[in-house]
């Protein structure tokens, strides 16, 4: 019997299903590490919107992450939507004083749907004290945008923003993710995130773009998987280019599915062509 490695997310939870918690512990699961998770917000949200936000007060959200760490000490931590200024810090805190582990900050700032997932303190949080003790940060470019406190609009291209983002943070590997968000595809087939580090040239990670109404939770997903392949021993690049890799085909394997009106989930975990038509089981009474 093999036992998987632990991996912590801190996130919210998507009650869709599509993104932040149900995506990250899937794709967890999917990748053979073990999932414990940290509830910071709650959100009601479908695949057309988020409806509404809570942020889990701080001491019940301190109080799970005492639990996990003091019986299920994690190899790798992954952040989402964290809600909070105060939760970033203490995250930063417990990571700084636990240096053997490596950290996948996934700056959640805004849903894809349009609702802002994060305030003006949580950002400045981000650059002050989470992304100093990072393994590696996983923008798309608009969150890219904010975080170096350039305008929304800002035409600087996704390669060059990588490469300010690493030049300011001086710590962490930069992943700035290609979707619909970030910069067109090279071309209509290709997807490109930005992999660098200060004083490195950005090097592309191209993988299939999938053409899709399915892709709420992709940037979830993507960090999630990251996360678990550094688990499992892989370095930054290896992991990303594996996460990249993992997202296009789980793209695909949801192309076809209907779920929700608006932008539906990626698939976390099962290629949904393997999954078996249901079973004639016999029912209680039917056996009675
Ligand atoms: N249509 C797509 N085809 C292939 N890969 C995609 C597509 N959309 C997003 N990705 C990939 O999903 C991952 C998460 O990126 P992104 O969607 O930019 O995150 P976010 O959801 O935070 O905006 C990246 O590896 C990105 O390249
Ligand atoms: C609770 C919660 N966390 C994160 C997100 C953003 O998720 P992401 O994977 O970036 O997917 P989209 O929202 O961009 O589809 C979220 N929506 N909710």
């Amino acid at each position: 019997m093999v036992t998987p490695p632990v991996v912590l997310t801190v996130a919210g939870t998507d009650s869709g299903g599509g993104a932040g918690i149900a995506a990250d512990l899937a794709t967890f699961a999917a990748l053979g590490v073990h999932g414990t998770c940290v509830v910071a917000a709650v959100t009601a949200q479908d695949t057309t919107a988020v409806h509404a936000v809570h942020a889990v007060p701080f001491d019940v959200v301190a109080a799970q992450l005492d639990a996990v760490i003091a019986d299920l000490p994690p190899v790798v931590v992954k952040t989402g939507m964290l809600a909070t200024a105060d939760v970033a810090r203490l995250v930063a805190r417990w990571c700084a004083g636990s240096p053997s582990r490596q950290l996948v900050v996934d700056p959640v700032l805004r849903a894809t749907t349009g609702a802002a997932l994060a305030d003006d303190d949580l950002v400045r949080a981000y650059a002050a004290v989470l992304l100093p003790v990072a393994t590696v940060v996983t923008p798309n470019a608009a969150e890219a945008r904010a975080l170096l406190a350039l305008a929304a609009d800002d035409p600087t291209p996704s390669r060059e923003l990588a490469g300010l983002l690493a030049a300011q943070l001086a710590g962490p590997a930069v992943v700035l993710t290609g979707g619909p968000l970030g910069a067109p595809a090279a071309s209509s087939s290709t997807c490109i995130d930005w992999l660098t580090r200060p004083g490195d040239e950005p090097v592309a990670i191209e993988h299939p773009a999938v053409a899709t109404p399915n892709d709420h939770g992709t940037g979830c997903t993507h960090a999630s998987a990251l996360a678990a392949f550094l688990a499992h021993g892989h370095d930054v690049a290896t992991a990303a280019a594996r996460a990249a890799a993992y997202v296009s085909g789980q793209l695909v394997a949801s192309r076809g599915w209907q779920l929700g009106s608006g932008r539906g989930p990626i698939a976390h975990t099962t290629d949904p062509n393997t999954i078996l038509p249901r079973t004639t089981i016999p029912s209680t009474e039917e056996t009675a």
